[in-house]
């Protein structure tokens, strides 16, 4: 006797599904007319012999439909027997274009197969004149383990479906399920109305992932464990803006291959922590939601598994349902998972939100890039109607980490309700609009996710997750065919829409009007400044009698001190102090072209490039003033690349420099300037220099010599 071999067919990257190799060698003879021959006269075993003739048998092209039927000893009368040739069934594939009797089937089939007794039984005793008269047979399930019976059905199909489950039952016991599905490749609709259905019949531990296995425990646990690490992880990263200069060059400078020495992380995960388990809360609610809704029903759910993300914390759980009765169900439960992590999330977004304008809250904020809240078209708009234009507007933003928990988890919600696969939102347009439906949704989000139109970078590892874990859709409900209630299908459109506001990144016009306008054009050689990094003064102006001698016209009679230009190797033209200059003591104006918006923006793009293909340094800078309501602000961008003074030299300290910026406004007019003044007494021969601004997290900002104890090693820039 020929030694069985066993092989193992990953199914949704979680469980794995036994199939026997004889048998799927022997599926293939089926499949391919003239290969069968050969395949089979290799074969020794006396059973295979049976196969044989069994296989040369049924594919007899007279051997059709009605004849299959009454080849099963029915004593029913005989059945209409339908003008279709004989079809594939919904999932299995690989029987295509032949028709093989059930009992024939289940010799070819292994142990999980529907017993052919069982067959005979439930189609005397199951299926009759009063139900469902059947005419064909065909294979059902993802490898052809299951029954496909095609026939006429004689009622209302959800009656006959109740009364079949019933027998079923009495008959069989708890060893099948009985699935009613639309029938493939039907002719027409029911002239009762709705489609055509057929009745699949599979066994239990087949149709329902089986009980959870120690391994798949530990798996769970292990992978918990990891997000736990990513939520961490998270909650470290957030509080870039105090991490140990090194740390942060590390994860940003793509030049810097020496990993810095982790310890430096340990003193920051305590203060990790609360955002850590607001990710880990949301999660966990989330799963709570799917089981509440299931419970009740007494659906059994899967064990989940988390899979741990490092931008988010976690993608969300992989969680399996176990026999679905019916189409409204499936909804129910894909909806109510995302629906709790949902309304949690919102809530810490928005009690977040709230405390971050909080003075008693002050302490516990962190700072985060105001480009961040670019991320979210239906989040930013929320975030700038509750922080206001001016917090928004500046290259920081000051925020509770109940913000940040909050977001992740709505973003993270967000993708898992995407209408594609296996996902939650997957299930619930299968749910709602059948599984057709589905195929359209789950093309149009892959487009999206590809052209990262939805999700922004997040897209890529997004897709790929999808692509790799939950790619497959849903098993079909065991009622596949009763449609869903409108108000249902409303809730599954209206969660789609809010989902695509929630990934859709804001474009760079609105996010200007958003207050958030630091994303957009790559701009890695923009200076930006605004008022609270430097001070403001007035001095008296055109609209004044006093002439220059006036004592408050300080930065209006050109240079005082004495200043030199030199080259360096490696920061290119540098200023410097040719005389002692006293701290407090005016240096310079930054004098140069006065741009619009538009024209800085299409400018900046030249610069990056010109930059990029090297020896080429802008001086673009853009300064920001808050009007006192805090809604508007003031912007002017000042060019000094082309037409300039000398300020266009100073080039960048990270420890801040020895000049301080104020912004000068003069009366009479229109516009504020800039201006520089000694931050403390600079020596004779001293490097002027100042700070361009805050670290951004950006992985291509250019190397910067400034030679300070504290140098990040990247040159802060601003986006325009
Ligand atoms: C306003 S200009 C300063 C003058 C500039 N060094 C030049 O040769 O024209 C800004 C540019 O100077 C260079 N730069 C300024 N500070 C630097 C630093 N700390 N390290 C390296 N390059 C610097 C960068 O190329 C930057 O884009």
């Amino acid at each position: 006797m020929k030694k069985k071999e066993t092989s193992y067919f990953l199914c949704k990257g979680i469980s794995t599904k036994e199939v026997s190799f004889t048998n799927f060698i022997r599926i293939r003879c089926l499949s391919t007319n003239n290969d069968s021959h050969s395949d089979i006269e290799n074969n020794n075993d006396k059973k295979d012999a049976a196969i044989k003739d069994s296989i040369v048998k049924t594919v007899q092209p007279e051997d059709n439909g009605g004849r299959a039927a009454n080849d099963f000893g029915s004593d029913e009368p005989p059945a209409s027997v339908p003008s279709t040739p004989p079809t594939i069934s919904p999932v299995g594939q690989a029987y295509n274009n032949f028709q093989v009797d059930s009992f024939k089937l289940m010799e070819l089939l292994g142990p999980e197969k529907v017993d052919p007794t069982d067959v005979k039984l439930i189609k005397d005793k199951l299926f009759g004149y009063s139900t469902f008269w059947v005419t064909k047979e065909e294979p059902f399930g993802d490898f052809g383990e299951g029954i496909l019976f095609l026939g006429n059905l004689r009622g209302k199909r959800e009656n006959v479906f109740a009364k079949l489950q019933n027998q079923l039952a009495e008959i069989t016991g708890d060893k099948y399920n009985l699935f009613m599905v639309e029938e493939p490749n039907s002719e027409g609709p029911d002239p009762r109305g709705g489609p055509r259905v057929s009745f699949g019949l599979l066994r239990k531990e087949v149709s329902e992932p089986g009980p959870t296995t120690l391994w798949q425990y530990v798996i769970a646990l292990l992978l918990f464990l990891l997000t736990i690490g990513s939520s961490v992880e998270l909650g470290i990263a957030s509080q870039i803006n105090r991490l140990p200069p090194e740390m942060v060059k590390y994860f940003t400078d793509p030049n810097a291959i020496e990993p810095p020495d982790m310890e430096l992380l340990f003193p920051f995960v305590e203060s990790a922590l609360p955002l850590a388990y607001g990710v880990l809360g949301i999660l966990l609610f989330h799963e709570v939601g799917h089981f509440l809704a299931a419970f009740p029903k007494k659906i059994k759910l899967s064990i989940p598994f988390f899979i741990p993300n490092i931008t988010l914390g976690s993608f969300g759980a992989i969680t399996q349902f176990k026999s679905i009765p019916d189409r409204s169900t499936k909804v129910d439960i894909s909806l109510a998972g995302p629906f709790a992590g949902a309304v949690l999330s919102f809530s810490m977004f928005a009690v977040g939100l709230l405390l971050s304008s909080n003075p008693t809250a002050a302490g516990e904020l962190v700072k985060v890039p105001s480009m961040l809240f670019q991320g979210s078209l239906l989040l930013g708009l929320i975030s700038r109607a509750i922080l206001g234009y001016a917090a928004m507007h500046a290259a920081t933003v000051s925020i509770h980490p109940l913000v940040i928990a909050g977001w992740c988890g709505l973003t993270t919600t967000a993708f898992n309700m995407l209408p594609v696969g296996c996902l939650d939102g997957g299930r619930a347009v299968q749910g709602a609009f059948g599984k057709n439906a589905l195929v359209g949704f789950g093309l149009t989000t892959y487009t999206l996710l590809g052209l990262g139109v939805l999700g922004g970078p997040l897209s890529l590892p997004w897709g790929l997750y999808v692509l790799i874990c939950q790619r497959a859709p849903e098993k079909p409900c065991l009622n596949d065919v009763t449609e869903v209630g409108t108000w249902r299908k409303a809730a599954v459109i209206t969660a789609i829409f809010l989902v695509v506001l929630a990934l859709l990144p804001v474009g760079d016009e609105l996010a200007e009007e958003l207050g958030c306008e630091q994303g957009g054009a790559s701009g890695c050689e923009l200076l930006g400044l605004d008022e609270l990094e430097m001070g403001i003064m007035s001095e008296c102006g055109l609209s004044c009698e006093c002439g220059l001698d006036c004592r408050n016209r300080l930065t209006q009679r050109g240079l005082s001190v004495k200043l030199k230009i030199l080259r360096d190797e490696k920061k290119g033209w540098c200023l410097y102090a040719d005389q002692l200059i006293r701290q407090g003591q005016f240096v310079c104006e930054y004098a140069g072209e006065l741009l619009t918006t538009k024209e800085a923006r299409s400018r900046q793009q030249i610069y990056d490039e010109l930059t990029c293909a090297g020896q080429f340094s802008s001086a673009l800078i853009v300064v920001r003033e808050h009007l006192p309501s805090g809604k508007a602000c003031l912007r002017v961008n000042i060019d000094a690349t082309r037409t300039g003074n000398v300020a266009r030299f100073i080039n960048h300290s990270c420890n801040g420099g020895n000049l301080s910026t104020m912004l000068v406004r003069s009366s009479g007019a229109l516009l504020p300037r800039l201006c520089f003044f000694a931050s403390n007494d600079i020596k004779e021969g001293e490097e002027l220099t100042f700070s361009y601004g805050e670290i951004r997290v950006r992985s291509k900002g250019l190397q910067c010599f400034c030679g300070s104890s504290c140098c990040f090693g990247i040159l802060p820039s601003e986006h325009t």
